[in-house]
């Protein structure tokens, strides 16, 4: 079911939803200076549902921040939407944040007012933007997220999860062409976490918006095509995985970015389970490049000298 109402965005820009090159984001603060981001590259294209993943401290709500237009990088470029985001002036970003992009946080309490129906909280955006088929909009993107028979509830009368559900409908009230979501599952059961990224799945799905997601929830790569690593400020490396038809994982991959330098990062599970550490043997296949531990004999796999 596709109403017009939640007919994708029809994009008015070329390239990628986001584009990220070498982002960098000091902070300092008493004298000391915090590099939050390092240099962080990310190109997420129209329509994609990625989930970036990483420690605590690692750079991910900092990149939101600049990303939803409330902070600006160091240096580096970074375009959303087709906005760049280092060039534009006040006026501009109050339109960008209005129009172009859509955010969830963490707190239901923070993405809804709590005194106003669901369907209100759904129509105050397209009020403030002086929509006029705000009451339609609001019925067919609750209906959209399953929750139709709720849109008269208040939402301290909803659970955790339908009240991210109706902070998505609310996010999506004026059609942005990216979605941007802060741990959007922090404060639920894994039920609940687990129907409100299905939700953002599907809303990709049907609407085609492009979605993000930043979270420490070690579930969401079940739920999502692309998860991206962020560590120490950068992007490293990422699973992309394809489903079947009934929501199954059917196969996936690794990937790790690499730079203009040429660096690339390898996993921190492979880097352990192999012992990598100061240098590493390469070895040229036909179209591919091996990397092996110094210590082992690429033409015996055997620890050399044994
Ligand atoms: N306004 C600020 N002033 C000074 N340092 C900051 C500021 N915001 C973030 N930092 C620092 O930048 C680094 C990255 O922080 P950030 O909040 O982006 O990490 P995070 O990955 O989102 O962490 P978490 O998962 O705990 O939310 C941290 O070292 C943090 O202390």
């Amino acid at each position: 079911m596709t109403p017009t109402s939640t007919r994708p965005p029809s994009r008015d820009h070329a390239g990628p939803d986001i584009w990220c090159e070498d982002l960098v984001r000091i902070f300092t603060t008493e004298g000391a200076e915090v590099q939050a981001l390092q240099g962080l590259n990310l190109v997420v294209e129209p329509g994609e549902v990625v989930a970036l993943v990483g420690a605590s401290g690692s750079g991910k709500s900092t990149l939101l921040g600049i990303l939803s237009g409330l902070d600006r990088p160091t240096g580096g470029r970074a375009r959303v939407a087709g906005h760049d985001l280092t060039a534009m002036r006040p006026r501009q970003r109050i339109s960008f944040r209005r129009h172009s992009v859509g955010f969830i946080w963490q707190q239901t309490s923070q993405n809804l007012v709590p005194h106003l129906s669901a369907a209100d909280n759904v129509m105050l955006p397209m009020m403030i933007a002086g929509r006029r088929d705000r009451a339609a909009r609001a019925h067919d993107l609750l209906d959209m997220l399953g929750l139709a028979d709720q849109s008269r509830r208040l939402p301290p009368e909803l659970s955790g999860g339908q009240q991210q559900r109706v902070a998505i409908a609310t996010a999506l009230a004026n059609a942005p062409d990216v979605l941007l979501a802060d741990e959007p599952t922090g404060e639920l059961d894994d039920e609940n976490s687990a129907a409100v990224l299905e939700a953002l799945r599907g809303v990709a799905q049907l609407t085609g918006t492009t979605v993000l997601i930043v979270t420490h929830d070690p579930t969401v790569s079940d739920h999502v095509e692309r998860t991206v690593q962020i560590r120490d400020g950068r992007t490293s490396t990422e699973v992309v995985r394809r489903f079947d038809a009934a929501g199954r994982t059917e196969a996936w991959e690794e990937y790790t970015v690499i730079d203009r330098a040429g660096r690339i990062q390898l996993p921190k599970a492979h880097v352990e389970e192999l012992g990598l550490r100061d240098r590493v043997r390469l070895r040229h296949g036909d179209g591919h490049v091996e990397v092996w531990p110094a210590t082992r004999d690429p033409r015996h796999g055997a620890e050399e000298g044994s």
